[in-house]
């Protein structure tokens, strides 16, 4: 089955991932998402005729990442209007679709704001909608920008930090076109450091249980031709104990006012290592995942997934397969699980927050608000 997608040579430049894309055939609008739950055995196409369709697309995870999750939910309030659903109560299932990456709701709130606009200043249905599109088209537009100057920022950054050549990057999770309007927030960062001849190895980690890592970084990686090498997440540590990693580039789902990061499960453990190792932890991710209003990481909510996601390996062709259940059951029957899908990291642990404002420290570097004021004029309360 791997054969179907084969790894290109180091060094391809494959055209951009169908993510997600808006479309009009004659029976209405739809949204078009690339089913991640099927990466990387197949690209398959999933089309979105209404919010519910969407709402269960996001749970699943056949979209996911936070900046996509935020453009996703744009046009999800958009598709409502534009087939002339209840829009309050689109907005309401959306934002409520996954608690934790703020981008989501921030998304939802931005083309629900544009709808009511046009709406109050006597727009139509049909009109309103259209608003709600242009705005949704716009977040779209401004996460491919952000995109581009954070994967620049981010590689003036791993310079300085990282003198003299090749860097040898750990990444957890799945951090590139696959959650974004562009090329993605930390493997961005790694692509232009391939770009530019200085990707001596990306460290792949598998990031248990949806293998994020393993089924949709490795397939970007190979995509672009990169040097990636795939790993469990539990040999990260001895790759740290071998000298073997320079730097740790992660995305983010939540940045809280005091620098607190809550990102894929797997990331603190992370940051602890590169802390004692010495080795630079760095966040990449656009402001809109900066929520001042959360003042720290304590107060973030962690999505709790359903424990089945631990004690089955399952995979959507296994389901078509046929068969019971989707599963393979990999513990007893009935074994209760903990599965949270995130996990949060205190400031004095990262390194540097990169966004499409440039790089700072959360500590020391005048604080994640002062950044955000300067690039979204955000009101500090
Ligand atoms: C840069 S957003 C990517 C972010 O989202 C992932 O979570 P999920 O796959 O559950 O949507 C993970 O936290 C990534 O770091």
């Amino acid at each position: 089955m791997a054969d179907q997608f084969v790894q290109n040579p180091v060094g391809a430049e494959p055209p951009m991932l169908p993510v997600l894309r808006w479309d009009e055939p004659p029976e209405g609008p739809v949204l078009v998402l690339l089913d991640q739950t099927r990466l990387p055995i197949e690209e398959v196409e999933l089309v979105c005729t209404d919010v519910p369709a969407l709402v269960r697309a996001i749970q699943t995870l056949a979209v996911r990442g936070a900046p996509l999750l935020g453009i996703a939910g744009a046009y999800g309030v958009a598709l409502a209007a534009v087939r002339g659903y209840d829009v309050e109560e689109a907005v309401g299932l959306l934002e409520q679709a996954r608690p934790t990456a703020v981008n989501l709701g921030y998304g939802v709130r931005q083309a629900a704001a544009a709808y009511r606009a046009a709406a109050e200043k006597g727009a139509d249905a049909e009109q309103a909608g259209q608003a709600a599109l242009a705005a949704a088209r716009g977040l779209h537009e401004e996460d491919a920008a952000a995109s581009a100057r954070m994967a620049e920022h981010g590689l003036v950054l791993l310079d300085e930090l990282l003198p003299g050549g090749g860097h040898r990057i750990l990444t957890h999770c799945n951090t590139g076109a696959l959650v974004s309007g562009g090329e993605g927030t930390a493997f961005a960062v790694s692509l232009a450091a391939h770009r530019a001849g200085r990707l001596r190895r990306l460290w792949v980690d598998e990031t248990r249980p949806l293998l994020q890592g393993a089924r949709l970084t490795a397939y970007e990686a190979a995509r672009c031709g990169m040097p990636y090498t795939l790993l469990t997440d539990n040999a990260a540590g001895s790759l740290f104990a071998a000298g073997e990693v320079d730097a740790v580039l992660i995305g983010a789902d939540r940045i809280a006012a005091d620098g607190s990061v809550a990102n894929k499960v797997g990331s603190y453990p992370l940051a602890v290592l590169a802390k004692y190792h010495h080795v630079p932890f760095i966040v990449v991710a656009p402001t809109t995942t900066v929520d001042l209003s959360t003042p720290d990481g304590a107060s973030i909510e962690v999505e709790q997934r359903p424990g089945q996601e631990v004690t089955e390996v399952t995979s959507p062709q296994m389901a078509a397969a046929g068969g019971g259940g989707s599963g393979l059951p990999v513990a007893p029957l009935g074994t209760q699980a903990y599965n949270p899908a995130f996990d949060v990291t205190p400031p004095d642990l990262v390194t540097a927050i990169v966004t499409e404002q440039g790089a700072l420290s959360p500590v020391t570097g005048g604080g994640i608000a002062d950044l955000c004021v300067r690039s979204r004029q955000v009101t500090i309360s």
